[in-house]
């Protein structure tokens, strides 16, 4: 695609009120050559990265990824070839100036190790030279954004935190001097799944708001599907195979090694494309502590249901209940924690994370929840079986549809 018909189709996939923050990225006949390498590592690569957008990396190994995302911070500086930010030309600033308007987040989350987390979220606006107060404001308001509360993490130290809790500081602290542009290098590439599903589901909620322009570097092609508005799939020397959206890759894959790269079930995949938040979610039988037993259980039966779910005072999921689980009850239902192992997706997951997380339970079902984790309903195995029909174009589902 020219870099004309680019910027046309960014246009006409956003409108004004939701433009953000970002600014366009554009890698112009960039080379590196490393000392002593006979092949350069990056060979001529023309990249537009639309403002406001999501762009993920994605290629083999060794194929250049990260040296091509850290010459646009200028961790590396390019041998020839020109990076434009916001058409202005990096190597004509300061780098220091430079790293400050640019927010990073590396695999290891990269905070230091003796620094409180408001200390590390902080440092940019330290060196910003904000007032305390300021800053001190900045610190909890992001903790606040990646979903850790202020008051109970802001005087910790990294090593008491989790890896998923690490890494939400790292994004808290690459967003907090407000920065145009944020690079991701493998941000989540060490989390076990679950954790590394939910931060994506908040980063995407995060970009949201914020409409950043994000480079992301991945080698998971699943991630790159869900979180990219574009992919840029690399061969050796960060030669760009093809770059486009998730479903255009998926549909249409210009090459043998994107097709190796979709890899087998590229239908399937394309349940990465479907949020849970755009499908009709089911309604399953809710109840809250302090209601009397009775009128759950004939609410259940009523719904032809054999479980409910209890919802706390504030809407939020705690524990599936069956009859038998509700015949044990006195005649007020008790107070109840949540249960951990409580199967729950966020709005913006995918259909492919719910169905992971079905299948890693084996229960058929998990509860949806939207801002601040309030309940939004559920989304059953079948109503994942059925996108998967209409991804097949079976003509039957679709009569079913319309009906
Ligand atoms: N400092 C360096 N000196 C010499 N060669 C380097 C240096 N850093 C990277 N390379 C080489 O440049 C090429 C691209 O490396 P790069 O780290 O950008 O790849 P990548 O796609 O990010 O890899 P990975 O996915 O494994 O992190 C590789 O062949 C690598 O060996």
């Amino acid at each position: 695609m020219s870099d004309h018909a680019l910027l046309e189709d960014s246009r006409d996939r956003r409108t004004p009120e939701v433009e953000g923050h970002g600014v366009p990225i554009d890698l112009v006949d960039v080379t590196k050559r490393y000392p002593g390498q006979q092949a350069p590592a990056v060979e001529n690569v023309n990249l537009r990265i639309p403002a406001g957008e999501i762009v993920v990396l994605v290629g083999p190994s060794g194929c250049g990824k990260t040296t091509t995302m850290k010459m646009i911070n200028r961790l590396i500086e390019p041998t020839s070839g020109q990076i434009l930010l916001g058409g202005e030309d990096v190597t004509r600033k300061d780098a220091d100036q430079l790293r400050r308007g640019i927010g990073y987040v590396i695999q290891s989350g990269g905070l230091f190790p003796h620094l409180t987390v408001g200390a590390n979220v902080g440092i940019v606006p330290g060196l910003l030279r904000w007032k305390r107060s300021r800053t001190s404001e900045r610190v909890d308001e992001l903790l606040e954004l990646v979903g850790l509360d202020p008051a109970r993490y802001r005087d910790r130290h990294p090593r008491e935190l989790s890896g998923g809790q690490q890494q939400r500081v790292g994004v808290a602290r690459a967003l907090a001097a407000d920065p145009p542009v944020l690079l991701m290098d493998e941000p989540f590439g060490a989390l076990d799944p679950i954790t590394r599903q939910r931060l994506q589901d908040e980063l995407l909620r995060i970009q949201e708001e914020l409409r950043k322009t994000i480079v992301f570097v991945t080698h998971d092609f699943d991630e790159a599907v869900k979180l990219g508005d574009r992919i840029a799939v690399l061969a050796d020397r960060s030669r760009i195979v093809q770059y486009d959206t998730p479903a255009e890759v998926l549909a249409n894959p210009a090459d043998e090694s994107v097709e190796g790269f979709v890899g087998a079930g590229a239908a399937l995949k394309q349940l990465t494309l479907r949020r849970v938040g755009s499908v009709d979610l089911d309604q399953a039988v809710t109840a809250t502590p302090g209601e009397r037993t009775e009128e759950v259980v004939a609410r259940t039966r009523a719904a032809g249901r054999q479980h409910c779910i209890v919802l706390d005072e504030r809407n939020r999921p705690l524990r599936w209940m069956s009859l038998r689980d509700l015949h044990r009850q006195t005649a007020t239902l008790a107070p109840c924690a949540r249960d951990d192992g409580l199967d729950v997706v966020g709005v913006q997951s995918t259909l492919n994370d719910a169905l992971d997380t079905m299948l890693t339970s084996s229960h058929g079902v998990v509860v949806v929840t939207g801002r601040r984790d309030t309940y939004q309903g559920v989304v059953r195995v079948e109503t994942i079986m059925h996108a998967i029909q209409e991804l097949h174009g079976d003509p039957s589902v679709e009569e079913g549809a319309r009906r």
